[in-house]
């Protein structure tokens, strides 16, 4: 049922380590040059180019600090570049104001957060529901096949406390694809998971890419990224390999090459508050954690 991809064709066009080359007209997903620098001077992305078309699976893999998140979120459109295009399906998010790009956010991007999880309060339908709820679109047989697709058809009247962690990461799925977005971005969806589990959840969203989505996953897991058709490999905000049909050894072992590289320096994870909600035109303005509805469930 969940079967890997039959055909894991390299790239045409004999592009650089930057790019991942489209075979359509309009890649799903096109980040042109992409710079993000902080204020006090980091620069967490420096000059990134990717262009993903539909139907594919990315992995983003790197050293802690070399920039995922910030890829993903600047992809995402829940953060501004502060240079360089971001567009998807041909629309370049730049030139939107808050209320298009959240609309666009909303209708077709979908999310999957590790840390970023359900409302308590909700149901469980209801929190699979949230895109169009927010939206104002009736949601009641969308997000019922949305969670029987993820197996979570008999649980729909439960809140997520009452679920273990990977049936509420498949709520999660279930909200990102209610909409059926044409990208899904996922933040280390499966960090907090046991293998089994993990895999479920990377069935889910290989099913999504299967189906014709776009699914970018920052992971720090190599055999996560071995369910992806490529491989991006970030190092201090620059694409520094990419990796065709990965197989987990080769992602171990880049990863290995990228932090000898660094000199063995401190693997630091940097302090970052969760993503906010990405449907509320003001989310980026809600960083704190007690202001997202989003916050993982108390088990
Ligand atoms: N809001 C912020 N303000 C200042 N610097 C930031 C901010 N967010 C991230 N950074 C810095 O930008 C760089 C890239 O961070 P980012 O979170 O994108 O890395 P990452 O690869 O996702 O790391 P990890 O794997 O640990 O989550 C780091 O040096 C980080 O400290």
């Amino acid at each position: 049922m969940f079967g890997r991809r039959g055909s894991r064709e390299a790239p045409a066009g004999g592009q650089g380590p930057s790019d991942t080359v489209a075979t359509g007209p309009v890649p799903a997903l096109d980040l042109d040059s992409v710079h993000r620098a902080y204020p006090g001077g980091v620069t967490a992305l420096d000059g990134v180019s990717l262009r993903v078309p539909g139907g594919r699976m990315v992995a983003v893999l790197g050293r802690s600090g070399s920039g995922k998140s910030t890829l993903l979120q600047c992809a995402a459109g829940l953060d501004r570049p502060t240079s360089g295009t971001v567009r998807i399906g041909g629309t370049q998010l730049a030139g939107l104001g808050e209320a298009p790009l959240t609309r666009l956010r909303r209708d077709r991007v979908g999310f999957v957060f590790q840390s970023l999880n359900l409302v308590p309060s909700l149901s469980v339908l209801e929190n699979a529901a949230l895109p169009l709820l927010l939206a104002g679109r009736g949601a009641g047989d969308r997000a019922r096949a949305a969670l029987a697709a993820v197996g979570l058809a008999d649980r729909a009247e439960d809140r997520p406390a009452q679920l273990s962690g990977g049936q509420q990461q498949r709520v999660a799925v279930a909200r990102a694809l209610v909409t059926e977005p044409d990208v899904v971005f996922a933040d280390e969806p499966t960090g907090a998971l046991d293998p089994v589990t993990a895999a479920g959840v990377l069935a889910l969203l290989r099913r999504a890419a299967d189906d014709g989505r776009t699914v970018v996953m920052v992971t720090h897991d190599p055999v996560a990224a071995a369910w992806a058709d490529e491989a991006v490999f970030l190092d201090a905000g620059r694409v520094a390999a990419r990796e065709v049909a990965p197989r987990s050894e080769d992602v171990r072992a880049q990863l290995h090459e990228l932090g000898r590289r660094s000199h063995e320096a401190p693997d630091v994870r940097p302090h970052r508050p969760p993503t906010p909600l990405p449907y509320e035109p003001d989310a980026r303005a809600c960083r704190h954690p007690a202001a997202s509805p989003y916050e993982r469930s108390p088990r």
